[in-house]
């Protein structure tokens, strides 16, 4: 996996954003894994600034939910396609026949998690996932100890997720979902290119875990070393507990010209 130490949260939007605008440039109908939380929020503010601009045309791009609460009414503005519908389709332009998601309000969860795996094989695959990584190491929603070949499907919270995501709920932990609907860790590992982006000081120590950890499940990121194109991008306080930062700022800066992440 390529680590990609930035100065800030802006300088690591731009750099994923970048990579997203080549990528469509590439293949404009891409699927875009997004994922939700206040990670990945500079990555879509600099991706819809080059929309806007016109240095990429996102048009025919197609966006794909990574996770989703259960038992959320339809249409709650917490519920993760509401906020994606929020901070990326509408400021990319597109409309939500763009999106691929599963209904966390479904009465059958596990038939709407296996529709889900058909979708996004029928949509040819995810090109690019963004994941942002929870302070116990998750990814998307797959809570330590979860299987490393898992495919989406629905899964408890811990206390603590609950407790890290009660700031979207008023502060209130008893409005936080138990259960959730997550892609599963193997369904993640199927994306063609897989970035996590990791900022500030409260994810240095599931960083070091993920990137210099073994595989394990207690830390189900570290399952990206087994992907053959994993990109960490983190800031300075995320990687303040990276042994080998020196190595992974010397690497970046002396990589191929024309090799982008
Ligand atoms: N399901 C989401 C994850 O996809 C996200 O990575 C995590 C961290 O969120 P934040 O980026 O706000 O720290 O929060 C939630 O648990």
């Amino acid at each position: 996996m390529e680590v990609v130490i930035v100065p800030d949260a802006r300088a690591g939007g731009e750099l994923v954003a970048e990579a997203m605008a080549q990528l469509l440039r590439r293949k404009p109908d891409a699927v875009l894994g997004m994922a939700t939380g206040s990670t990945p929020l500079p990555v879509y503010e600099a991706l819809a600034d080059k929309v806007r601009s016109g240095a990429v045309d996102a048009s025919r791009a197609r966006i794909a939910q990574l996770d989703e609460y259960v038992g959320l009414p339809a249409g709650h503005p917490e519920s993760y396609r509401e906020v994606l519908r929020r901070q990326v389709v509408e400021p990319l332009g597109l409309g939500m026949d763009s999106f691929l998601g599963p209904d966390g309000a479904a009465e059958d969860v596990q038939a709407e998690a296996d529709a889900y795996e058909k979708a996004l094989a029928e949509a040819g695959g995810v090109d690019l996932q963004l994941v942002g990584i929870g302070t116990d190491g998750h990814i998307a929603f797959n809570e330590p100890c979860s299987s490393l070949s898992s495919r989406t499907r629905i899964k408890v919270l811990t206390e603590q997720t609950r407790a890290d995501n009660a700031r979207f709920f008023d502060g209130d932990i008893a409005q936080v979902p138990h259960q959730v609907l997550t892609q599963g860790v193997g369904t993640i590992l199927d994306a063609r290119h897989v970035v996590l982006m990791a900022t500030g000081e409260s994810k240095a120590e599931a960083l070091a875990a993920t990137v210099e950890g073994p595989v394990a499940a207690i830390c189900p990121a570290s399952a990206l070393q087994l992907h053959r194109h994993a990109t960490i991008v983190a800031d300075e306080a995320a990687a303040s507990k990276l042994k080998l930062a020196d190595y992974f700022r010397y690497a970046y800066a002396n990589k191929p010209s024309w090799q982008s992440i």
